[in-house]
């Protein structure tokens, strides 16, 4: 965390925006409503913050969100001399005030002026989906990483490289930045010598205006299905849908996994903005669309597949698929079928890059996501495996690749739900239980400010008790304790949900917790001692 603020200091110290500059940038996107710029204040900042715990001298503070009055109080306190916000605030008064339209999208405008444009100086590979945003991004970077000489940056859910050095290397808070932080990491990306960043781009992203007026090189549309639908993300599927197309509508290049559900819409939304030459499409060898689609360019093979490794072969079909020479065997050591589709996308996006074939096979070889597919094989209570799977599409992609490489085990799995998010993935485990587990632990993963035996209950009702025995287990040491006990040598015991988290959000508190393989590798010490 100390090297973050150093190099904040280092990137921020030359930084300087003019009244006139930002005025004219509101302007231009129609966002500026009203300014007060009283003649005492001087008509320029020299840092920007949107939380007054941050904000500093002769700064211009964002009120965005859920704000109160004492925050701007406080960052005036601490010398900020101008604000920008959707109404005026009377305890502003003797500041200049920027009162805007929408305050997100101003705050990314006012950022990216701010801290440069740093956008313009990276080769930018964008993934969106519901599933496999991060194992893509990481793929992605483990290729350019070698391909780049360590330039290139990540930002993702799990964590932010925005330079080379090991102190460069942070936790992440949200899978997309906030506006204002993602280009100061850019900013710090390109002075510290990167020339390519692969990141994550959420749904929410686009609904937060995170990413306003960011263009990015290469865009990636994964897959989407039913997921961050309630009342803190999107009312609907179609506002779902809507937000995670936005990255085709703003990216030069786009790539699209072709067996995703809602194919010709998203298509459509990409060729608003791309010729069909700058739209890549991708699929399994065997994949046969049940309606029209626009031409493949990419297929893929799994050649080989087991519970620890797989072989694919790559096939370009068009000529412009065949420029990007990445034709051939790939190997990758996470398992999982669908984690080749994930591989294809970077092995894609990172040609497009600039990545040779045999660079894109020795990173995918060697790549490696924390949490995700982590197994653990024990001598008397089978295979474990800790990976992310946290809603129905993932845990119905992750147990019956399982169940495929292993049909006679007993399929053991330990899940919880969170609380206040995502409440559709609670009938959605139970589903995904009911077709392919034989006996569940039903458990605690990040309750927030409901109660985990009510969730647990929850999804519960929606296991078919004659097909899975269950269990409600909210201590989830305890649950993971009980799932691998009861496991035989042949079994295979997944603990789902948490993937590498090292926390439990608990009423609105980041509680510390030792991560599902920690405790697991514990027990299993405990077990054959
Ligand atoms: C609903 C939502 O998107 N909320 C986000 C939003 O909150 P907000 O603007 O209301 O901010 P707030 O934290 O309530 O506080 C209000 C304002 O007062 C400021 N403040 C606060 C305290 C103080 O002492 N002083 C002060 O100035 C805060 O910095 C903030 O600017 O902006 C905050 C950062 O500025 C985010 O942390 C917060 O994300 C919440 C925590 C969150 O979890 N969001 C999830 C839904 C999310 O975005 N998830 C996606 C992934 C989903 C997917 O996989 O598709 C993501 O990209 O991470
Ligand atoms: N392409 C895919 N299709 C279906 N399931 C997948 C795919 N890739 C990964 N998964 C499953 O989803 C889980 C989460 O994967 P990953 O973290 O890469 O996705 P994500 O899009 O970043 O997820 P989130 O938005 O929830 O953070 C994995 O642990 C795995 O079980």
């Amino acid at each position: 965390m100390n090297l973050l603020i150093i190099n904040e200091k280092e990137a921020v110290d030359h930084m300087q925006l003019q009244f006139a500059e930002i005025i004219n940038l509101l302007n231009e996107h129609h966002l500026l409503i009203k300014t007060i710029l009283p003649p005492t204040v001087p008509p320029q900042v020299s840092a920007i913050a949107y939380d007054s715990r941050k904000s500093t001298t002769a700064s211009l503070f964002f009120c965005k969100g859920a704000f109160k009055p004492a925050y701007l109080t406080a960052a005036q306190k601490k010398g900020a001399r101008a604000y920008m916000a959707e109404s005026e605030i009377a305890v502003g008064t003797g500041m200049a005030a920027f009162i805007v339209r929408n305050i997100q999208k101003a705050m990314a405008l006012i950022s990216a002026a701010f801290y440069g444009f740093p956008q313009n100086q990276l080769f930018i590979i964008a993934y969106t989906g519901t599933k496999g945003k991060t194992t893509s991004s990481y793929f992605t970077h483990q290729v350019l990483k070698q391909a780049t000489s360590n330039q290139t940056a990540l930002f993702s859910t799990i964590d932010r490289i925005v330079g080379p050095k090991p102190q460069q290397e942070f936790k992440s808070h949200l899978t997309t930045p906030e506006s204002l932080d993602l280009f100061h990491d850019m900013r710090v990306a390109v002075d510290s010598g990167m020339t390519h960043l692969v990141m994550e781009v959420s749904s929410q992203a686009y609904k937060k205006n995170r990413v306003y007026g960011l263009k990015f090189d290469v865009g990636v549309f994964l897959n989407i299905t039913p997921d961050h639908i309630g009342p803190n993300e999107h009312p609907n599927f179609a506002d779902y849908l809507h937000c995670k197309s936005q990255l085709l509508v703003n990216s030069r290049i786009c790539v699209i996994n072709a067996q995703t559900k809602h194919l010709n819409e998203i298509y459509q939304v990409a060729h608003g903005t791309s010729q069909p030459q700058d739209i890549y499409l991708f699929a399994r060898r065997d994949f046969q669309p049940t309606a029209p689609i626009p031409t493949i360019d990419f297929r893929y093979q799994s050649q080989e597949a087991d519970l620890t490794a797989s072989r694919f072969m790559l096939y370009s079909r068009t000529d412009k698929a065949r420029q990007l020479a990445i034709d051939g065997q790939y190997q990758l050591q996470l398992p999982g079928t669908f984690n080749e589709s994930n591989a294809v996308a970077a092995a894609l996006t990172a040609g497009l890059g600039g990545a040779k074939k045999d660079e894109i096979k020795a990173g995918l070889a060697k790549a490696w996501v924390p949490g995700r597919m982590e197994s653990l094989k024990t001598e008397q209570h089978g295979t474990l495996y800790v990976d992310y799977a946290h809603n129905y599409a993932s845990m119905k992609a992750l147990l019956s690749f399982l169940e495929g490489q292993q049909p006679h085990a007993k399929v053991i799995v330990v899940v919880g739900s969170p609380g206040n998010k995502g409440v559709s993935r609670r009938a959605g485990f139970g589903k995904a239980l009911t077709q392919y587990a034989d006996q569940a632990f039903l458990t605690a993963d990040d309750p927030g400010f409901e109660s985990p035996l009510k969730i647990a209950q929850e999804i519960d009702a929606h296991i078919d008790h004659d097909k899975v025995a269950v269990t409600i287990e909210i201590d989830r040491k305890k649950a993971i304790q009980a799932a691998i006990a009861s496991a035989g040598p042949n079994d295979i015991v997944v603990l789902a949900g948490k993937g590498d988290d090292a926390f439990q959000k608990i009423k609105g508190v980041d509680t510390p917790y030792p991560t599902d393989m920690v405790i697991a590798k514990e027990i299993v010490r405990g077990l054959q001692a």
